[in-house]
């Protein structure tokens, strides 16, 4: 096991009624105290996809009907494979005041929106469970990044750091730059289980890294920002690259601020060359933005394009830099 529980995980695969045409890059097993979980079935790198799915059940809790009745018409509308399959999934409030169709959906669902703007008001939410993706357990340190893609209706998931076969896949139900005692409480309280993952294991140093990295997010918002005076102050570069060990030792490649940070890196390091303390260099950098891109979904040209317009801002940095001194 490393640092981010990302564990190794040995034993048969479950056979589930999974799309067959899907190429079998995971599997789905017991996992020790989680009951089943999605394992890698091979070496898997940042930025590669494993999963595209549609949903089992997509459903729009609106206006004032009662959700359990709401939730049992849709139930009703879907095909008798696909009501089985809901069934066999987990449900975390076996014995509670829910029935099994509620206790179930609480259990397995993600909010998705119907538009791919997360922030957009006009869409209210729509709430969808999978038959594959819904085995993913949780992790404060999640391995992957989800996104829903609203133009064709699935969920996507991408490795965020290299996972080697065999290692469980995982993903985080509630955000993990939350403070360990609100992501514990919310997770006990909707999914039944203590996290034991080393962040909720060892809050003190882990709350801390977290709460820094929340609070970067406006600093690290704009490259531009010192790219006008370029080079960018050895403080600002100390404090860059700090962050960008937070990230990788607190495991949270998934996040934001992890690709806000390596574009801050890559433009410093083209700005300055290499050297200074920075591991990876300008295509270093690149690279590793580049995955983080296109797991976050952003198409290939898409990601030539920003690309570019980093260079050309770096180069008139430079040349600003070169005009005046
Ligand atoms: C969406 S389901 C995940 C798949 C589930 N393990 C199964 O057997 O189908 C959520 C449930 O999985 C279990 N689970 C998920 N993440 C866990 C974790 N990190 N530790 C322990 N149990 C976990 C909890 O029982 C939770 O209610």
């Amino acid at each position: 096991m490393d640092k981010h529980n990302d564990e190794e995980i040995r034993g048969d695969t479950v056979e589930l009624d999974s799309d067959p045409q899907a190429p079998k890059v995971y599997r789905i097993q017991a996992i020790p105290s989680k009951g089943l979980g999605v394992v890698a079935a091979i070496d898997l790198a940042p930025g590669d996809l494993i999963i595209v799915e549609s949903p089992l059940f997509l459903f729009r809790p609106e206006g004032a009907m009662i959700y359990k009745d709401l939730l049992q018409r849709a139930f009703d509308k879907l095909d008798d494979g696909k009501k089985e399959a809901f069934m066999k999934l987990d449900n975390a409030h076996p014995e509670t005041e829910y029935p099994p169709l509620v206790g179930i959906f609480n259990t397995n669902a993600y909010d998705v929106q119907k538009s791919d703007h997360a922030d957009s008001d006009v869409d209210s939410p729509y709430i969808a469970v999978f038959n594959d993706i819904s085995r993913i357990n949780h992790s404060c340190s999640p391995n992957t990044i989800r996104l829903w893609r609203a133009s064709s209706s699935t969920m996507h998931i991408s490795a965020c750091r290299a996972i080697p076969a065999g290692t469980e896949l995982t993903t985080h139900y509630r955000d993990p730059l939350l403070p360990s005692s609100d992501r514990g409480a919310s997770l006990l309280a909707i999914y039944k289980f203590v996290c034991a993952c080393p962040a909720c294991l060892n809050p003190t140093a882990s709350d801390k890294a977290r709460l820094r990295l929340q609070q970067s997010r406006g600093r690290l918002a704009d490259v531009a920002a010192w790219a006008r005076a370029a080079p960018p102050s050895p403080e600002f570069l100390a404090d860059t690259l700090e962050l960008l060990g937070l990230v990788q030792e607190e495991g949270l490649e998934s996040q934001h601020v992890y690709g806000r940070v390596l574009r801050h890196l890559m433009c410093m390091s083209y700005v300055m060359g290499e050297g200074d303390g920075m591991a990876e260099g300008y295509e270093g950098y690149r690279r590793m933005l580049r995955a983080w891109r296109l797991a976050n979904g952003a198409e290939e040209e898409e990601v030539e394009r920003v690309e570019q317009a980093d260079v050309e801002m770096m180069r008139a940095a430079i040349s600003r830099r070169n005009t005046d001194s």
